[in-house]
């Protein structure tokens, strides 16, 4: 099953001088794959993340995901898209520094009104074992290392079952022993949870690993 679906995707900025910085951008992923977004800086990979996770919808060409078309709608569908189906993880993981590990996995969990307070804490508990970091659940985030809240912010990345996880050098601030802890979870989610995975990413190690890559030359699909 496809879970996306981008076509001739084309990105321009306006500001300092006309720039085109994706160039008819086409490919597809399917349910249950990990796949990386590499190329050198400035190619053009947060640019492209951006336009795939709904938040800008300023481009030209179309952008499926889950069947629906993504372009030309309202803030607050896609809002509401955003929150029913993608996860975000970035490098820099934007946990609230005086709320428990537990709570902040939680919260994407609570706008949610069909679960119960408690089933919310109960996945979310789940999910911080499944990461290994259910022993910080009641610890401050700011308390944790950067391994730890890394694995928290994935945690909150899956707590409303995301049909995509999608995530911008989520690896790009951990050292290779918690890279490759981070590597394996996605690998596992993958495989194992048929979680969809799309990865920007500088590590080739990482890029390796993955079921596909997305390769950007100056804003064009290489491979
Ligand atoms: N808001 C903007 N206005 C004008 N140009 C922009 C804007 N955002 C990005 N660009 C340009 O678009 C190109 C692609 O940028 P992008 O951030 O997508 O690259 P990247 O591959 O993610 O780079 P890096 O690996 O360094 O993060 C760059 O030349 C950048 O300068």
């Amino acid at each position: 099953m496809r879970v996306l679906e981008a076509n001739h995707i084309n990105k321009y900025f306006h500001d300092p001088a006309p720039f085109q910085a994706l160039k008819d951008v086409s490919f597809s992923v399917q349910k249950g794959e990990f796949v990386s977004i590499t190329g050198k800086s400035g190619s053009g990979k947060s640019t492209l993340l951006y336009l795939l996770s709904t938040m800008d919808t300023d481009f030209d060409g179309s952008i499926r995901i889950n069947g629906e078309e993504v372009h030309g709608r309202s803030n607050k569908w896609l809002a509401d898209f955003r929150n029913r189906h993608i996860g975000f993880v970035f490098q820099s993981h934007f946990l609230l520094p005086e709320f428990t590990a537990l709570q902040n996995v939680m919260l994407p969990g609570l706008k949610r009104a069909q679960y119960s307070r408690q089933e919310v804490e109960s996945k979310a508990y789940g999910l911080l074992k499944l990461l290994g970091v259910d022993d910080q659940a009641v610890k401050r985030a700011s308390l944790l290392s950067g391994g730890q809240q890394q694995r928290v912010a994935i945690a909150r990345a899956l707590i409303n079952d995301p049909l995509i996880v999608m995530g911008d050098e989520p690896t790009g601030n951990l050292d290779s022993k918690n890279t490759a802890i981070v590597f394996d979870l996605f690998r596992q989610l993958a495989t194992e949870h048929g979680q969809t995975m799309l990865i920007v990413t500088h590590d080739d190690e990482f890029a390796e690993k993955s079921d596909h890559v997305i390769h950007l030359t100056d804003g064009a699909l290489v491979s």
